[in-house]
């Protein structure tokens, strides 16, 4: 890429210098003759007359500039070909980074700050450092043509510009540099900012409007945005002042010579043809050195873009699945051996050596108080967390990180917000497959009772759901959780029972969605705030500060709570 911008460059460079010598013979009659460049070749291709041979002149010229344009159009393409795929190779990459974040980091991490990571990163890097490195490349290109024609024409004139315009650029790049990046850092700060806000405000929408807080966090919103904005006008105005700092050098270097030339009446002649050298170079000079300025202050900014990019690249962040999986087979039990967990960071372990033996088929209730560690254990079940000490073994062999992959293709887990997309409730159900597997589907959604649900809507499974489900109860969207674990095929399914959606509706369609998984050999896990959802488990335990403390049956449960 760099190469073909050099020869773009340096054709850019020849185009203009060939005009001046063509323009020389064709305003003098018989200069043609005269020229040392020319004549040679006016005789050797055996020209008539100068016009001929000038028609043949300007016909070359415009040839080249043809083919010239056309290969730094082919130049231009290329170079928005390759920082496309670079663009989308660096979300990839950036993506995959985060997926494979272990989940308190990926949830410490939060939402606004992936999108910024994901998206907002990589397009700056795009257009803040590789495209202006492009830029900064083809302008030295052009500058270093002009600085060996000037220093072989004239080197006088060239350590005159030198001493004029070095010093002035380097000053410039070095007072905006510091500014530049500070800019760049603060933006990077500000922008997850702003999608937080937008993010609660939607997802908030409900809440923020019956607290009557939904200005407060609009202007909260505007004031972020207000020093972004500013921002960016203020690196926009650094943008544009370069040009003029060394046009002012310039300038005073001219009117310097001048004033030289008034004073020192004997060195005028010379001088002044000077000065309009000086000039012509200077201002042929000053855009690209402008242009590689402002390159050099974009690439400054973009710095926490770099650093960005960089970040989150140790191991301990990147929790690949081993390469080497291996199969599983589920077919008798799964057991927790004395597994202990403990979040990084916390002393007291939340899990303290639990054992605990689920029969394939069985259905297993837990209950517990309000963080005694009931989905902390089944997030270690899931694999998002993985125990200090003990062991999940499944058919007695202990799950390791080889199995993830098959093990994550029969568990499935209902959550007390269960994921919805904004599609369709078949796209719900399928995590839209493209392929979709018609009796699969079907068979679904009659185990999840849904069927009466679906067959009551204009367009069926093809309803769309609103965001996040909005158009749908709670049972409802726990129903269509259940559905996509069994669409597909989950064996063990892990259902954390909704404690926001409390109302006897919602009860009985979810409790109507068990019972009938009740019936399947699914092994199934509840996480249950009222027991009358653990109606057909065979065992219920119940947790308290990360310990089992109590095996119980439905009916004697009920019974001791009743006498309670
Ligand atoms: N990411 C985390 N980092 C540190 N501590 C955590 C984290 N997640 C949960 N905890 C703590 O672990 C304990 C167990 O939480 P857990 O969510 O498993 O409880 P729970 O029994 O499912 O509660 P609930 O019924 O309210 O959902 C709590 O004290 C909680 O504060």
């Amino acid at each position: 890429m760099f190469v073909l911008l050099l020869v773009t460059s340096f054709l850019d460079v020849i185009g203009l210098a060939s005009l001046v010598p063509v323009m020389v013979v064709a305003a003098e009659p018989g200069g043609v003759q005269k020229s040392k460049f020319f004549a040679p070749i006016y005789h050797g291709m055996n020209f008539e007359s100068e016009r001929s041979f000038l028609l043949m002149l300007i016909v070359a010229v415009f040839v080249f500039f043809l083919v010239k344009n056309l290969f730094s159009t082919w130049v231009n393409y290329l170079q928005t070909d390759f920082t496309t795929k670079l663009g989308l190779n660096i979300v990839k990459t950036q993506l995959d980074k985060y997926l494979h974040f272990p989940f308190w980091d990926f949830n410490h991490l939060g939402s606004s700050n992936l999108i910024n990571s994901a998206l907002e990163v990589p397009r700056y890097y795009v257009s803040m450092v590789v495209r202006p490195l492009f830029v900064l490349f083809s302008e030295l290109a052009v500058v270093v043509v002009i600085v060996i024609s000037i220093l072989i024409y004239k080197p006088l004139l060239l350590a005159l510009l030198a001493f004029v315009l070095v010093p002035t650029t380097l000053l410039t790049y070095r007072a905006l540099r510091a500014r530049s990046q500070a800019i760049g850092n603060r933006v990077n700060e500000l922008r997850p900012i702003s999608y937080g806000i937008i993010g609660d405000l939607f997802t908030g929408f409900v809440e923020l409007k019956l607290a009557n807080k939904q200005y407060r966090f609009r202007d909260r919103l505007l004031e972020n945005q207000r020093e972004l904005q500013t921002l960016d006008s203020e690196s926009y105005l650094y943008s544009l002042l370069p040009l003029k700092v060394i046009e002012m050098v310039a300038i005073l270097g001219v009117l310097t010579i001048f004033l030289y030339a008034i004073f020192v009446p004997s060195a005028s002649n010379s001088l002044i043809a000077l000065v309009g050298l000086f000039a012509a170079a200077a201002y042929r000079l000053m855009p690209s050195v402008n242009r590689m300025l402002t390159a050099l202050m974009q690439v400054k900014q973009a710095q926490s873009s770099i650093e960005n990019l960089e970040t989150y690249r140790e191991p301990k962040y990147n929790e690949r699945p081993d390469p080497k999986q291996l199969p599983l087979s589920f077919e008798h039990s799964l057991a927790f051996s004395n597994v202990t967990f403990s979040f990084p960071g916390v002393e007291t372990p939340t899990l303290r050596s639990i054992n605990l033996e689920i029969r394939k088929g069985e259905k297993i209730g837990f209950i517990g108080s309000s963080g005694s560690g009931k989905t902390t254990l089944m997030n270690v079940l899931l694999r998002f967390y993985v125990e200090q000490h003990g062991h999940i073994l499944i058919d007695g062999q202990p799950l390791t990180s080889q199995h993830i992959e098959a093990w994550h293709r029969i568990v499935g887990y209902v959550k007390q917000d269960t994921f919805l997309m904004e599609a369709s409730i078949q796209d719900n159900i399928t995590l839209g497959d493209a392929n979709v597997d018609a009796a699969r589907l079907d068979y679904a959604i009659e185990q999840a009772s849904l069927r009466n649900f679906i067959a009551g809507l204009p367009e069926g499974v093809n309803t769309h759901i609103g965001e996040r489900g909005s158009k749908l109860s709670g049972g409802q969207r726990q129903r269509i959780g259940i559905a996509r674990a069994l669409y597909k095929r989950t064996q063990v399914l892990v259902l954390d029972e909704a404690t926001s959606a409390l109302d006897n509706e919602t009860e009985r369609e979810v409790n109507e969605a068990i019972n009938k998984l009740s019936e399947t050999d699914i092994t199934i896990l509840i996480i249950a705030h009222r027991i009358t959802t653990l109606r057909e488990c065979d065992r219920i335990y119940e947790l308290s500060q990360g310990n089992v403390i109590a095996e119980h049956q439905y009916e004697s449960l009920m019974q001791q709570i009743v006498q309670a």
